[in-house]
């Protein structure tokens, strides 16, 4: 059993205090809230959140983090790549330049259907398939010059989600992954051969945990994604079915050197504190945290 040989570098996301892009996703805290929860469980570096949750001027974003001791690591932005290529890069822009001079250092990116919501989507045909590989390749152009690394997330209910999908954007494009861990192995991957196999195409991480029972509901059509996220599809890691250390294991032995994202997908009702998410987010870093048998845990096993 071994422990890294460095520290990783963990970040912590709002979307593990139910911040989603999501219109309607649920009760959403206020950012000074979920940035003193991240502060006080020791996290010191964050993603940012959906437009508009922290200032978009990037002094005053920069400012908003470091009051919390928290840089910044960069941001998910889900955008139609198959559809209407100037508004696509237009956003993109304006973001990458937002990003960057707010200090952070990747722009994630996600394959959006063009509709609200991860519930349901139409598989694009090869015409849009073009159209996304080439948005993205021009995003991660446009992004590169603010100094910005770009990563495609495949995502439940967007355009790159099946295991089919994601092999399909690899092996198109030149654009590296983000490995979600939890979207990979809802969208029928196996993230553990996933990032073995592809390992020197991974350019961020997002570490999260899934009940296997729930994942394949999804797939089979028996539950909405958005409902299977309420009954809990997201536990902390360590209490679900993706072997994370596995993962840490692979990504570590290929040189990576990046964030390791944890997050926890997760829904407020109004009156939610935070108290249960910051329970589950230290429950997670507990679980990656190098000091485990201090802790009564056993070691992680990076084989
Ligand atoms: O994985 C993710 C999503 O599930 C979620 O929808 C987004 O809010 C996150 O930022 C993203 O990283």
């Amino acid at each position: 059993m071994i422990e890294p040989p460095h520290p990783l570098r963990i970040a912590a996301a709002p979307i593990s205090w139910g911040v989603c892009e999501v219109p309607g996703w649920g009760h959403v805290l206020d950012a000074h809230t979920v940035l003193a929860e991240m502060s006080a469980l020791g996290f010191t570096a964050t993603e940012f959140g959906p437009p508009g949750y922290l200032p978009e001027d990037p002094g005053a974003r920069r400012a908003m983090l470091a009051r919390y001791g928290l840089t910044a690591v960069g941001g998910f932005l889900a955008l139609p790549l198959h559809d209407d290529r100037d508004r696509v890069l237009d956003i993109a822009g304006r973001t990458a330049a937002l990003y960057a001079a707010a200090g952070a250092e990747v722009l994630v990116l996600a394959a959006a259907t063009g509709t609200p919501g991860y519930d349901s989507r139409v598989p694009l045909d090869a015409a849009g398939w073009r159209s996304l590989l080439d948005a993205a390749a021009a995003v991660r152009d446009l992004a590169g010059v603010h100094g910005l690394r770009v990563v495609l997330h495949p995502h439940v209910g967007t355009h790159v989600e099946t295991a089919a999908e994601v092999e399909r954007f690899l092996a198109g494009s030149d654009v590296d992954l983000c490995l979600d861990t939890g979207h990979l192995l809802v969208g029928g991957a196996d993230p553990v051969a996933l990032a073995r196999r592809w390992a020197d195409r991974i350019g961020h991480l997002h570490l999260k945990d899934v009940r296997r029972d729930l994942a394949d509901e999804i797939r089979c059509g028996r539950i909405e994604y958005s409902r299977a996220v309420r009954r809990g599809l997201y536990p902390p890691l360590g209490a679900g079915d993706v072997d994370i250390a596995a993962i840490v294991a692979a990504t570590e032995a290929a040189g990576y050197r990046g964030w390791y994202v944890i997050e926890q997908d997760t829904t407020l009702s109004p009156g939610d504190t935070a108290s249960g998410p910051s329970r589950d987010a230290e429950r997670s870093l507990r679980y990656l945290s190098p000091d485990r048998r201090h802790r009564g845990l056993r070691p992680l096993e990076y084989r």
